[in-house]
Order: C-alpha cells, then sequence, then structure tokens
C-alpha cells in the first residue's frame, strides 16, 4: 500500500505513476491470451479440453444440461431463492427502462427517415468462477439481454476442479438460459466468439473476468461485439474524517479479496482517520477467509491519499483515476457528486456501501475497469442491440436533395455516385 498527500513534493509524479499503472494487462498477460486465441480458432474442441484440463483441472463434459438447472433451482433454501429473486426483479426493472424506442418521421424536405432497434441473435455471457463464484454476474448479464430480446442466452463459466456453484445453475434457471457450458478463461472466450466443433459462436460476448478473460475480450472485439473491457475490480471511496473507519475498511477490502489485481483507494481529508483505516484494514483482513488474495491486492495496488481539501481536490483526483466504483461517504455527497464525471458507477453517502450495488440495487455490476471510464459505461440493454437506421425519399424529396448529392460526388470524384441520383431527376 502507499500513502500520499497532495502537499508532497512528488505527489503529481506519484500520482500520475499510479493513474497510468497497466496492472491488470502486463505484456505477459497479453501475448498469453494471443498463444491461447490462436490455439482455440485453429484446434477448436482439442485446444479447449487442454487448456480446461491445465486451467481448471477436469475433463468433464462442458455442458451442463438445462434439468440440472432447474435442479438447483428447486433445491434452494428458501433464503437464498427469495434474495436472487428480489436481486432478479430489481435488476429486471431497471434494465427494463434502457429498451429504447425506434424513430420515423417524415422531415421538412419530405424524406422519411428512422432508425429501427434489433437484438443480436446469440449472446456468450460469461460469468467468472476462479476464485470466487458469481451467480449475481449471471442475472446482471442474462436479464439485460433477456429485456433485449436476445434468442440464444449462451453461458461459459468455470468449474475449478469440475466443482460447480449450485447459485449459477439456479440463476441460469430463473433466466431462462439456453446453453451453460463449464469452461472459463480466455478458451473459453475463444470458444464462444470463434466457435468450436461442439459450442456454436455468439454474435457478442459480455460479462466480467480476471486479466485473462478481460484481455481475450478486448482483442476478440471485431470478430465479435463486446460491452467493454470489465476486468478484476475497483473502488476509490472519498471519505470525510466523519466517516465510521470499520465500515469505510470493509468497503475498501470488498473489492480487494476479488482478485489480487484488484485496487482500493482512499482520499480523505484527515491523516488521522486515515491511520485509523489502515489499521482497521490490517485487523479485517487477518479475519477474512479471502484475506491472502485482499492482502496482495491492499499491499500491491492499495493507495491513501491525503488531501488538504476534500471538494477542491477529490473530484479532479477521482476523474483522473476513472475508477470503477466511486463511494462518497459525507454528509452531503452531491458537492463532490455534482463534479464527477468520470465513474463506473458511483454511490453515495454513508449508507450505500458499494456491495449493495453489487447484488441487489438495480444498476448492473459489470463496469469499465483499468480507468476505461473515461470513454465506457456500465452494462446495459444497449449492448445487445444494433440500431439500422432507413432512409425512403419519393420523387419530390429526391428533387430537393438529390442536387447537393450529385454536387458533392462530383468533388469526391465518384461519378457513379453522381450519376445514381442524377438518372433518377
Ligand atoms: N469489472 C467488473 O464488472 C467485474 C465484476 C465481477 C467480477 N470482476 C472480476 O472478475 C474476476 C474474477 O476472476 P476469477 O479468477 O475469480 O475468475 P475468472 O473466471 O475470471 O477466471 C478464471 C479463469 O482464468 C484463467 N486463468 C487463471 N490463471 C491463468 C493463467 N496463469 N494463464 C492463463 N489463464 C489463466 C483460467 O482459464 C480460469 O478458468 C476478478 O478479477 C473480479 O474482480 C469484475
Ligand atoms: N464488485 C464486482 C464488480 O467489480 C461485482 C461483484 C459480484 N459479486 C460480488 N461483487
Ligand atoms: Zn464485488
Amino acid at each position: 500500500m502507499q500513502r500520499l498527500s497532495t502537499s508532497d513534493a512528488d505527489f503529481a509524479e506519484r500520482f500520475a505513476a499510479i493513474v497510468d499503472d497497466r496492472r491488470e494487462s502486463d505484456a505477459g498477460v497479453s501475448d498469453k491470451v494471443a498463444q491461447i486465441l490462436a490455439d482455440v480458432r485453429q484446434r477448436g474442441d482439442a485446444a479447449v479440453r487442454e487448456l480446461t484440463e491445465t486451467y481448471d483441472r477436469h475433463r468433464l463434459d462442458w455442458r451442463i444440461p438445462a434439468s440440472e438447472c432447474e435442479a438447483a433451482f428447486a433445491a434452494l433454501a428458501p433464503e437464498a431463492r427469495d434474495a436472487l429473486t428480489l436481486a432478479a426483479d430489481r435488476i429486471r426493472s431497471y434494465h427494463a427502462a434502457q429498451l429504447p424506442e425506434d424513430r420515423d418521421y417524415r422531415d421538412e424536405a419530405g424524406v422519411r427517415l428512422g432508425a429501427r432497434w434489433s437484438a443480436v441473435d446469440a449472446a456468450g455471457l460469461y460469468v467468472p468462477g476462479g476464485n470466487a463464484a458469481y451467480p449475481s454476474s449471471l442475472l446482471m448479464n442474462a436479464i439485460p439481454a433477456k429485456v433485449a430480446g436476445v434468442e440464444r442466452l449462451v453461458v461459459a463459466t468455470p468449474t475449478p476442479d469440475g466443482v460447480v456453484n449450485p447459485l449459477v445453475l439456479a440463476a441460469a434457471h430463473l433466466c431462462g438460459v439456453d446453453e451453460v457450458w463449464r469452461i472459463g478463461g480466455a478458451q473459453a472466450v475463444a470458444a464462444l466468439a470463434y466457435g468450436t466443433e461442439t459450442i456454436a459462436r455468439v454474435d457478442v460476448i459480455t460479462g466480467p473476468g480476471n486479466a485473462w478473460v478481460a484481455e481475450a475480450k478486448r482483442q476478440l472485439y471485431g470478430v465479435v461485439g463486446i460491452d467493454m473491457v470489465a476486468g478484476p475490480s475497483e473502488i476509490l471511496v472519498i471519505a470525510d474524517g466523519q466517516s465510521n473507519p470499520a465500515w469505510i475498511a470493509a468497503d475498501l477490502l470488498s473489492q480487494a479479496e476479488h482478485d489480487p489485481s484488484s485496487q482500493s483507494i482512499l482520499i480523505t481529508d484527515d491523516a488521522a482517520f486515515a491511520n485509523t483505516v489502515e489499521a482497521e484494514v490490517e485487523a479485517l483482513l487477518g479475519q477474512l477467509a479471502t484475506g491472502e488474495r485482499a492482502r496482495l491486492s491492499w499491499q500491491d495496488y492499495g493507495v491513501v491519499i491525503v488531501a488538504s481539501d476534500l471538494l477542491a481536490e477529490a473530484p479532479a483526483l477521482a476523474n483522473r483515476l476513472a475508477a470503477e466504483h466511486v463511494e462518497i461517504s459525507t454528509d452531503d455527497p452531491e458537492p463532490i457528486f455534482a463534479a464527477l464525471r468520470h465513474a463506473g458507477s458511483v454511490f453515495l453517502g454513508r449508507h450505500t456501501p458499494e456491495a449493495i450495488g453489487d447484488y441487489v440495487a438495480g444498476p448492473n455490476h459489470v463496469l469499465p475497469t483499468g480507468r476505461r471510464a473515461r470513454f465506457a459505461s456500465g452494462l446495459s440493454v444497449l449492448d445487445f442491440m444494433k440500431r439500422t437506421s432507413f432512409i425512403s425519399l419519393t420523387e419530390a424529396a429526391l428533387g430537393a436533395i438529390g442536387p447537393a448529392a450529385v454536387t458533392l460526388a462530383d468533388i469526391e470524384g465518384l461519378p457513379a455516385h453522381g450519376t445514381s441520383v442524377k438518372v433518377r431527376l
């Protein structure tokens, strides 16, 4: 963990190094992913089988039958079933409001114009499963895909040592997923994108994952559509000295426990509070079953920044970090929120822990990482849809705007373009 103060002489340099650190996608990961993608493209099932044996240590059939998902749902304890259903209902109602409307109108020149939205045919939904199981990510992927109207929903999820998490299967049943494949990592993303002898390819791949999964999606963009790069989790907490240090420590570790490559950052204007949070983090690390992973993340990538003035300094720093999650723990978070422009998702006020967004609030928890909130947004219904524009002219409308097209075709030196208009005029 490194500690900085905005009044340090070398603050600008050290902060820039933190912003520029490509912690999740070094050359090693990128080269290895490129090899895996090429291998799966060439050898299909055989490559996926070998890589699954290497990384997930099993040789089981990959396809998990729908009957197993249905049985997993039926066997859920009431508390788990209620929690899953509550989460699914809230996520569905939030995403239903994202459905876009078609446009169809005639402009002042008499030209009919519009755009029609349609869903992709098949979506590959990556549900992580290496260090933890993620039924919540299944909901976050599958529900917007269903709302969009995707016909074929294909889940890929690793099952280390062949052990499957029943809640993931139950969530697949609840969401009406069509296929569940127990494969993970870059090889699963490649199988979904290229197709293999047993897995038919998809049109878009969405969902979160570790460095290998995120890099595979990034490299395959263009072969398939992707939502965005959603890699190892991140949290930035902006907290004043009146915040509860134990709450803030838990918030920081809630994302550190995902992955040794995760990142947790605290910005506060109270140095004594920063000391207490650091002590609380140490205490909590000793108690968590995930402490080893969280400690690696906190040691290597944790950051504590003491600012001189929270409102004046924190928003600009946060905008440069463009973190996946930003929590604002103050009595009145609005002034800081108003100045925030680059963040995946924002959690306002002392009683809004980030974990509520991970599970039950409603907005999607699949969010851009690695400073990509500068240009990308969280997963939405629109990631499973595309827009087709349309144009329709009458003879009179062609007469009104056609001559300008002829002029532009002449300027571009493309005479067949101009002729196709002129012959109709
Ligand atoms: N940004 C988001 O929206 C979001 C949401 C949820 C989870 N996450 C992130 O998802 C990730 C889940 O990671 P996970 O590891 O638990 O599961 P995962 O399913 O993402 O990754 C497991 C797979 O990684 C591959 N792998 C592991 N080590 C490898 C190596 N050395 N070389 C090549 N491939 C290797 C294996 O194929 C394995 O099946 C975490 O980083 C978490 O923070 C992000
Ligand atoms: N925090 C993760 C997104 O970075 C999502 C998640 C799922 N389960 C727990 N957390
Ligand atoms: Zn989380």
